[in-house]
């Protein structure tokens, strides 16, 4: 047991998908696992380990914002060794071309600032996705015929964005989508030396206004997490 995770020591997979929101991570354990058993409860975090096609998966949720990835994150890995893990997120379209329920692989995330910033100061580290992830995710995406993108993302500290500026320049620079918890599962990786991608669906779209319910937000992103669990048992 951690802080905040009370699984056992062995009740976490090595591979880990990280929704941020715990009943997405309900929803996909009952929907894609087979002998899912709850692996933790602590703070409404709800975790979950099962099989899928053989190999063994956690999927615990992350909550929202960077500074909850990076619990979670911390814990799954300093403390039950988890290997790869594969964030599962709505995001918010940024570019015309990217449309509500379109797929986001992110090979960057930009921040403002991550709770990793301590270490960097004064430098604007780029964290990266693992590379054989993303081909292995990309090509998951195109043998299903899902409509995907792969490209930047900003990993925004708020939801609800008072920069109209700053989306402007985001926008005009190509950043697919905004999420909120990329960047620091990037740089965690980096540090540990483990695999981490950001697979997303996108939910709400910045430019068009449109947005999806709540409890699509919650159920609705199946491809998502099959091209994760996917990429995630490629051999590269
Ligand atoms: O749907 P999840 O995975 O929570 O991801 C997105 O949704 C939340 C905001 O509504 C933030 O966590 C953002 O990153
Ligand atoms: O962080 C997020 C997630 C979904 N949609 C947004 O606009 N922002």
């Amino acid at each position: 047991m951690t802080v905040h995770i009370g699984a056992k020591p062995g009740d976490i997979a090595e591979t880990v998908l990280m929704p941020g929101d715990p009943y997405r991570a309900k929803w996909a354990a009952e929907t894609f696992l087979t002998d899912a058993v709850c692996t933790n409860e602590v703070r409404g975090m709800l975790g979950f380990t099962g099989m899928w096609n053989g190999n063994r998966v956690t999927i615990q949720g992350s909550g929202m914002g960077m500074p909850s990835m990076s619990i979670y994150a911390n814990e799954l890995i300093k403390d039950y060794n988890a290997q790869t893990l594969i964030r599962i997120g709505s995001c918010g379209a940024m570019q015309d071309e990217t449309k509500v329920r379109d797929v986001v692989l992110a090979m960057t995330a930009c921040s403002s600032g991550t709770p990793s910033d301590t270490i960097f100061k004064e430098v604007n580290y780029a964290p990266v996705c693992d590379f054989g992830l993303l081909q292995a995710a990309h090509a998951a995406a195109h043998k299903r015929g899902t409509r995907t993108h792969v490209g930047s993302i900003y990993s925004s500290d708020t939801f609800y964005a008072e920069r109209n500026d700053l989306t402007e320049q985001m926008i005009r620079h190509g950043v697919l989508a905004v999420e909120m918890e990329a960047a620091e599962l990037y740089i965690l990786a980096a540090r540990y030396k483990r695999r981490a991608l950001a697979v997303m669906t996108v939910s709400d779209h910045i430019i068009t206004g449109e947005a999806l319910p709540s409890d699509q937000r919650e159920r609705s992103f199946g491809d998502m997490v099959e091209i994760a669990l996917e990429a995630a048992f490629t051999k590269v």
